[in-house]
């Protein structure tokens, strides 16, 4: 029975690699597929993994229509038996509700996988309605984590060193640190996300005379 899943975690959690190996295990079993993305930070119809592996894909615009591709695709002879969509966070809500109705009437499978809440801990239009949608969430196994150790559950958008929490929803950006971009992430988890506690915070705040002793505790200083 085909299925919609939606593989979700915090940004740098492995879904891209988890993305590439699905396809391959598929591909390596005679099946075939179809792989899409939207806004990988490697640029356009790719779909890359901080690993270093990536493939080509097609890149998602708001007016793709996924069940009239894949019955140009089916049209053309070619057999659709499963989709890959990587950034799906980034999808409208209608096109998630189209891939639902492909895994329903044609019994293509479809693996999404993408964040769940953006900056400010609001959930994507997409990824909510791939929440409401799927057979299956899946939240990966491997596990990103906070600057103190603890598991990482939300994505801090970083400016400047600077955790913000207002913006525009989507600026594509990395996770990886001191990189000259303008805008970066950083995964925290909980205590820190609302703390607005960064790496960069951090450090300063332990360097500061100001800071109680006690908050040290729980707030052990970043080694990065
Ligand atoms: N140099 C490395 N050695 C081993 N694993 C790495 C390395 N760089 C990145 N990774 C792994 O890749 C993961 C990020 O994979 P990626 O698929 O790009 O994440 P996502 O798509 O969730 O943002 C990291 O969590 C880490 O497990
Ligand atoms: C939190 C957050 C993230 N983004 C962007 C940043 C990246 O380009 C992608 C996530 O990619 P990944 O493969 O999961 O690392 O999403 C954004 O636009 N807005 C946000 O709030």
């Amino acid at each position: 029975m085909a299925e919609l899943v939606f593989f979700s975690g915090t940004m740098d959690c492995g879904k891209s690699t988890l993305a590439l190996q699905m396809d391959h295990n598929h591909q390596a079993r005679g099946r075939s597929g179809l792989i899409y993305t939207k806004l990988d930070r490697a640029g356009t119809d790719v779909l890359s993994s901080r690993l270093g592996l990536s493939t080509a894909a097609h890149e998602v615009s708001d007016d793709l229509d996924f069940w009239d591709a894949v019955v140009e695709q089916a049209t053309n002879g070619l057999r659709v038996d499963y989709l890959i969509c990587d950034e799906v966070q980034f999808y409208t809500p209608a096109q998630v509700e189209q891939l639902a109705k492909l895994v329903d009437e044609m019994g293509i499978d479809v693996f999404a996988f993408g964040i769940t809440a953006d900056f400010r801990t609001q959930l994507f239009p997409g990824s909510r309605r791939m929440i409401e949608l799927a057979d299956q969430v899946q939240v990966l196994q491997v596990q990103a984590l906070c600057w103190c150790g603890r598991r990482a559950t939300h994505n801090a958008r970083v400016v400047g060193g600077v955790m913000v929490v207002e913006g525009e929803q989507v600026v594509v950006g990395d996770t990886k640190p001191g990189s000259e971009a303008l805008v970066e992430y950083e995964v925290l988890c909980r205590r820190h996300f609302m703390r607005r506690m960064n790496s960069a915070a951090a450090r300063n705040a332990a360097a500061s005379p100001d800071v109680l002793p006690f908050d040290l505790d729980v707030c052990p200083v970043p080694q990065l």
